[in-house]
């Protein structure tokens, strides 16, 4: 089978793509793939890194505020939407994919377009419970939707035929990853409990200053903290650090890392993981059962973060700090309560797994298989 994968951005919107080329590849070993995506995207990064060919294309997403600026901004935004199709066309020819498979971010607009209107079967894979703006553009073109929530299943207006509950790849990719040393990679004790914070695929600044001003309260906690800062962020978080605790920063139980590779195995082995809502990260928490404290980011496509984490609220699977109500008192108290009470994190350890929708892979290539 020959598969053109595309999806980009965010690491939200990759690992998708990537953990079900990965299961595709364990059921038909003979299939070859292509992942289309952008320069600029952390797409870039991570493809070529897990060994997938990968071609570029040119693109940007539309700004929302129409000024002048706006309005040219999103003149020249058309333009390469134009071009990209015209990008995309090219590829498809030369690779002629039997499908194609978008999992979100606009990358995945010309690409899907295109592969659409030369007739090569075609998936979108939505995996927050409110519908991203692309995917929703691209639904009547498509041959099928597959969502990640049931709140989503409602969201395709006039195409709700095509849409199918799978859930998300990257659920099932890690399903049944369990407790591993790993943290001694960090230089902590692995039987140790341990908080994992981080801020989503690319950091979270507020959830960064926070972690800042909180850093001497967390180092006197008789748990250890693993905080991931995002990338970009690292060196002027270490910087801050540094300038404002000196010497005393360095602590036997923080470690403060830019970017985890093998985040899933982390999971398995930390007590609760702290950080935003994204929804490929939440399949991922809900998969293994972990439970979790989230900070919605407030900067969202129609706040679909909040609501994402108030589906694992309402099931008892998560506690949730508002951005507007973070601080670092409201940070470390919480973290602090749901240390303290095992019975409560075993509770909800258990309504997270339940949540959990671990065949997703399996369901999308049973799609792939009937529209191919
Ligand atoms: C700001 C923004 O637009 N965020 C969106 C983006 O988030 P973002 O890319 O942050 O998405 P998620 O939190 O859903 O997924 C992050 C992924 O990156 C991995 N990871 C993260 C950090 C790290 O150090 N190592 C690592 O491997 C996580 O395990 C997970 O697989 O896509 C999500 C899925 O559509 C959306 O729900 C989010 O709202």
């Amino acid at each position: 089978m020959k598969v053109l994968l595309t999806g980009g951005g965010t690491g939200g919107h990759i690992y998708p793509a990537l953990a079900l080329k990965k299961r595709i590849e364990e059921r038909y070993p003979d299939s070859e793939f292509l992942y289309i995506g952008t320069e600029r995207g952390l797409e870039s990064k991570i493809v070529p890194e897990n060994a997938v060919p990968f071609k570029t294309i040119k693109v940007e997403g539309f700004k929302r505020k129409l000024n002048l600026e706006g309005i040219l901004y999103n003149l020249n935004t058309i333009r390469l939407f134009l071009s990209g199709i015209s990008q995309s066309k090219k590829f498809i020819k030369q690779f002629a994919p039997d499908v194609v498979i978008g999992t979100g971010g606009y990358v995945c607009a010309p690409v899907c377009y295109a592969a659409a209107k030369a007739k090569v079967p075609t998936v979108i894979h939505e995996q927050n419970s409110v519908a991203g703006v692309t995917n929703k553009f691209l639904a009547r073109f498509v041959d099928k939707i597959a969502v990640c929530f049931e709140e989503a299943v409602t969201q395709f207006k006039g195409n709700e035929a095509k849409v199918i509950y799978t859930g998300n790849p990257r659920a099932q990719e890690v399903a049944g990853i369990k407790k591993t040393p790993i943290l001694k990679q960090f230089d902590l004790n692995p039987d140790k409990e341990t908080v994992l914070i981080f801020g989503g695929s690319r950091g979270a600044q507020r959830i960064n200053q926070t972690f800042i001003d909180s850093y001497q309260k967390l180092s006197e906690q008789p748990y250890q903290v693993v905080y991931v800062t995002g990338e970009v962020h690292h060196q002027n978080i270490i910087s801050q650090l540094e300038k404002k605790y000196g010497e005393s920063m360095h602590t036997e139980s923080i470690r403060v890392v830019p970017y985890i590779q093998k985040m899933p195995e982390v999971f398995a082995a930390v007590s609760i993981v702290v950080g935003r809502s994204g929804a490929t990260t939440l399949a991922e928490l809900t998969s293994l059962g972990i439970p979790s404290i989230l900070i919605p980011s407030p900067n969202v496509t129609e706040d679909h973060q909040t609501k994402n984490a108030l589906s694992l609220v309402h099931h008892g699977a998560a506690l949730m700090i508002r951005e507007s109500e973070l601080s670092e008192k409201s940070f470390v108290e919480e973290i602090n309560r749901l240390m303290k009470d095992e019975d409560k994190r075993k509770e909800m350890a258990d309504n997270s797994k339940k949540l959990g929708k671990q065949k997703a892979s399996d369901e999308l290539i049973e799609i792939i298989n009937q529209i191919t």
